[in-house]
């Protein structure tokens, strides 16, 4: 079934630039896509257009259509009862998700006690389950932080269980690593796709990087300028690319490999 079918979206800028132009994909129930491109391909803005969540001064045409309601034009209210219900995300830097004010425990309660409707101690037993559930240690200390005082592998911990809260159909991950020390990256890239695949979630994940994409989806769609380029099984794209610039881009890839190989074996 198609959870997410993107058809003709294009992002404009009121003085004139297309940023996104004339995109179409499907994202069906349970299906993980991966969205690659460089930096300012517009994997962002289209990963907020899915969500309605497009800046002031740009204008969308097209159509969004996410679990049946049409995002493009949609009113305010209908849009936030899609966000999480049908689509959470997980952003690069997660403090973009996270309230600077407001303990880490209460954030990810609102969104359990919606869905829930659990109260007192039935919701704090909950929120402390999905602290666990994304393995952070010591979960009733982390509830009653602060997001400063946790480290940043820690909120963006906090930030995917907030996501995962809500159980939505599509999670929508921008980057979830790249903010990350590299020692942490690999470890949150594997949660990440133990939790969806044991929910059977849907995922558009979007990274600059060919090696992640292929770690954690089954096709993947190119962008440069904008546009699509190439769109298939992830491993195809990655193992036998067919349009020039991808096949730049996993000669790239496969470079700095190389160059990372022969440093780790020095
Ligand atoms: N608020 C904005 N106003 C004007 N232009 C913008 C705005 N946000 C993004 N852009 C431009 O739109 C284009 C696409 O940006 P987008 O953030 O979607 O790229 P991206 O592929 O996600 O890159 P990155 O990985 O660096 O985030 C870029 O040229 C960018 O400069």
């Amino acid at each position: 079934m198609t959870l997410l079918d993107v058809r003709g979206l294009t992002v404009r800028t009121d003085d004139g630039r297309t940023l996104v132009d004339d995109l179409s994909f499907t994202v069906d129930s349970g299906e993980r896509l991966g969205l690659i491109g460089e930096s300012g391909s517009g994997k962002s803005l289209t990963t907020l257009a899915v969500l309605g969540l497009l800046p002031d001064g740009m204008t969308v045409t097209g159509s969004v259509e996410l679990a049946g309601t049409q995002i493009v034009g949609a009113p305010e209210k209908r849009l936030t009862a899609v966000r999480g219900r049908d689509a959470a995300v997980v952003f690069q830097e997660p403090l973009t998700a996270l309230d600077p004010l407001m303990r880490v425990g209460r954030q990810i309660a609102e969104p359990l006690a919606r869905r829930t409707g659990l109260r007192g101690r039935n919701l704090r037993t909950a929120v402390t389950e999905a602290l666990l559930r994304v393995r952070l240690p010591e979960p009733e200390r982390i509830a009653r932080a602060f997001p400063h005082e946790i480290s940043g592998g820690q909120r963006q911990r906090v930030a995917l269980a907030m996501a995962l809260a809500c159980e939505p159909s599509l999670l929508i991950a921008d980057e979830p690593t790249t903010a990350l020390d590299v020692s942490v990256q690999a470890e949150m890239l594997e949660l990440l796709d133990t939790l969806v695949r044991e929910r059977e979630m849907a995922v558009l994940f979007v990274s600059h990087d060919l090696a992640v994409v292929a770690a954690v989806t089954d096709r993947a769609l190119v962008m440069k300028d904008g546009r699509a380029v190439e769109e298939g099984p992830v491993l195809d794209v990655v193992g036998a690319p067919r349009a020039a610039y991808t096949k730049a881009l996993v000669a790239g890839a496969r470079k700095l490999e190389s160059a990372l190989d022969l440093r780790s074996a020095r």
